[in-house]
């Protein structure tokens, strides 16, 4: 597609992907705070010329769109807050690929309640002012930050139609526990459109330290100012020098702990570590000198399950005001309770529901997030929510008595008990 500058027959050739809004005076109504039905007219007027010459929607999506939206804009603007502006990318594609006068109509005659008809004029302005702006096809729009993995946001156009999104160092970090179900944390977070995150461990605090920030920041998405990157690396969390080198950075890090009855965190570590190497039966790594001697403390799947050690070497650099702790229990049997608590905890809005998780017979307890597309995605079925071998009884009992003292230290240092057998 053409840049701005040519589309508008400018002389002056801007970079489109850093200024699409620039040649754009339509958009300089698009103020939720002054917004009124003549303003959308004119938008809506101007984007309709703009949109014959280059765009695939059908100039009768256009004209539905104007008439609705004027009805929708006398609500006034606080029908126009962000929060309610959650857009469904399903309806999006479904306009996109409209191509004629019929199926645009359908698309609106289908909606049977008048919320359903005012979300698909929300969707309809975001696809006209996403056009607009950058006047590229909507796969595009990637590009500009708009749309972030099939994620659509409409908050962001509102609220700040010049900001340029930039990669920014985390504010938060997932500091463990290995395990405990950080995966699940992170990719549920990840739902919440106040939330980028990178995809894999940096592990910048521990490995990569030596690579330095701007290393460390390239690995991060596009944010804008107002959101919060969170990134996760259990191994942060039983790796000494890391509080301090987290503190150094950002006193103010909001740290995220994920965890989970120890015993069973070993056996998940170990099915971790059985899963890539042949490895003996869980009993003997567990116990030195057979199952009668003495518990295996060193041994990495038992040693990361002593919480209260680790924590107070955390506890010794940050105060207790900037953990919270995350029954990785509560994560699996109640995912959105467990997040409303962690949105409350960063300052965010309250946004991931019930509605965001599905069960699906093959992954059997844990729960699915329903993505905003209404596509399903479940954590990888072979890593996450695996089989765990049958353990002898009086080894589980003698691993239950070892780490009973620990969990009660630990219970104590985050002022939270959590009900794990040992
Ligand atoms: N929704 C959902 N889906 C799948 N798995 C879930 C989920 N919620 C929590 N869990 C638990 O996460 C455990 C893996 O923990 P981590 O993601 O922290 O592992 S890792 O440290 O990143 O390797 C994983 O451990 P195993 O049960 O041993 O496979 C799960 O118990």
């Amino acid at each position: 597609s053409r840049s701005p500058a040519e589309y508008h027959g400018s002389s002056q050739a801007e970079e489109p992907s850093r200024m699409p809004w620039k040649h754009n005076r339509a958009l300089q109504f698009m103020n939720v705070d002054t917004l009124n039905s003549q303003d959308i007219d004119s938008v809506m007027d101007e984007s309709h010329q703009r949109l014959q010459k280059g765009s695939k929607l059908s100039d009768i999506n256009l004209k539905v769109g104007a008439n609705a939206l004027k009805s929708y804009s006398e609500e006034g603007p606080d029908s126009l807050s962000t929060d309610k502006l959650v857009l469904n990318s399903h309806q999006v594609r479904k306009v996109n690929f409209a191509k004629g006068k019929n199926q645009s109509v359908r698309y609106y005659s289908n909606h049977s309640s008048e919320s359903e008809a005012n979300n698909s004029v929300r969707n309809l302005r975001f696809i006209v002012e996403s056009k607009i702006r950058s006047d590229v096809k909507l796969s595009e729009l990637k590009n500009f930050g708009y749309l972030d993995k099939n994620r659509l946001r409409h908050g962001r156009i509102w609220r700040n139609s010049t900001e340029i999104p930039a990669k920014r160092l985390p504010k938060v970090l997932i500091i463990g526990v290995k395990k405990a179900g950080t995966r699940a944390l992170l990719e549920f977070l990840r739902a919440h459109p106040s939330i980028e995150s990178p995809g894999p461990e940096p592990h910048f605090f521990d490995r990569n330290y030596h690579r330095g920030l701007h290393w460390y920041r390239e690995l991060m998405p596009k944010s804008y100012h107002d959101q919060l990157t969170v990134e996760k690396t259990p191994a942060y969390f039983v790796s000494s020098e890391v509080p301090q080198r987290v503190f150094d950075l950002d006193p103010n890090m909001k740290l995220l702990l994920v965890v989970r009855d120890p015993v069973t965190r070993a056996i998940s570590d170990y099915c971790q570590a059985a899963s890539k190497h042949p490895v003996k039966p869980f009993e003997r790594m567990a116990m030195e000198n057979g199952i009668q001697g003495q518990i295996h403390a060193n041994w990495s799947a038992i040693r990361i399950g002593l919480y209260a050690q680790h924590m107070a070497r955390w506890l010794n650099v940050f105060p207790p005001s900037q953990f919270y702790v995350v029954d990785g229990q509560r994560l699996v049997d109640h995912p959105a309770a467990e997040l409303t608590q962690v949105e409350k905890f960063l300052g965010i809005s309250s946004f991931i529901r019930d509605s965001h998780f599905r069960l699906r017979s093959f992954k059997g307890k844990f729960p699915c997030l329903v993505r905003e597309d209404g596509s399903v995605h479940c954590l990888n079925e072979r890593s996450k929510g695996r089989a765990h071998p049958v353990v002898q009884e009086n080894v589980l009992h003698r691993l239950r008595k070892f780490y009973k003292p620990h969990n009660e230290r630990f219970f104590n240092m985050v002022g939270r008990t959590f009900d794990w057998k040992s």
